[in-house]
């Protein structure tokens, strides 16, 4: 299991938990969906997921296999080094080509010889159908393909999973969809994806685990999401 929490509190600022008693548990592979109303806690999620925010470590609280509770803040870079990380607004750097931003993540992660770095650029460039983009400025690119070259930045160090929050947000509905066809494809090579999202289309037409963020609280609710969102 890459990620189990049980019984977690997680915290923005102060007191009381924005979500509270979390049971959250991913496998390789799978593709999970975090829905819910706007401030219901998607992001919350998945900013504890990589160590933004504090939680307390409830019953259990593991991710890739480290035990939060004894983990030290120095492994904490390594841990998440395991992960890729895909925003709404793509958070490239807007001050230097494709090829160099890609570049940017695999020096910051340790990579020294320059034939791997560049075989390793061109491979995610492939992966991501964006091999002819390299010398591009992230302001030539659309959005969508801006979100390709994100997610080929996620995939540098082949992460154990992926976090995307509300990866399609600023997309259009066919682009959208071309994201999280891409997203599967990358699932279907044992990457986990947990993404949070407002287009329950999404849902219907790409099938995975759901869970709902409601009332302070988190749900499975994988089989009865479709019922649950007409009665709200
Ligand atoms: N930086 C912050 N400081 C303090 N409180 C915050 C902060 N960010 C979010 N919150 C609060 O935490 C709660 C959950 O916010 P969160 O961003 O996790 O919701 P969300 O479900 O991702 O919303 P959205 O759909 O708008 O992205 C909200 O009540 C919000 O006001």
């Amino acid at each position: 299991m890459l990620i189990d929490y049980k019984n977690v509190n997680i915290y923005q600022q102060g007191e009381k938990p924005v979500l509270s008693g979390v049971n959250f548990s991913v496998d390789e592979g799978e593709f999970i969906y975090i829905i819910g109303r706007v401030g219901s806690g998607k992001s919350s999620l998945l900013k504890s997921l990589y160590f933004e925010l504090d939680i307390d470590e409830g019953d259990e609280a593991t991710v890739i296999g480290h035990d939060i509770r004894r983990l030290k803040r120095k492994h904490i870079p390594a841990l998440r080094r395991q992960m890729g990380v895909i925003f709404q607004d793509f958070q490239l750097l807007s001050d230097r080509n494709v090829y160099k931003n890609l570049h940017f993540v695999l020096k910051a992660t340790g990579w020294k010889n320059k034939k791997d770095i560049d075989k390793r650029i061109a491979e995610v460039l492939t992966d991501v159908d964006m091999a002819d983009k390299a010398l591009k400025f992230p302001h030539e690119l659309s959005g969508g393909e801006q979100q390709r070259i994100a997610i080929a930045r996620a995939i540098l160090n082949n992460p154990k999973i992926i976090i995307a929050d509300e990866p399609t947000g600023n997309l259009d509905p066919e682009t959208a969809e071309s994201i999280i066809m891409l997203l599967k494809q990358i699932s279907q090579t044992g990457t986990a994806i947990i993404m949070s999202t407002h287009n329950m289309l999404l849902l219907d037409k790409y099938p995975g685990v759901v869970y709902l963020c409601k009332d302070g609280g988190i749900e499975d609710v994988t089989k009865s999401y479709n019922e649950l969102m007409l009665k709200e």
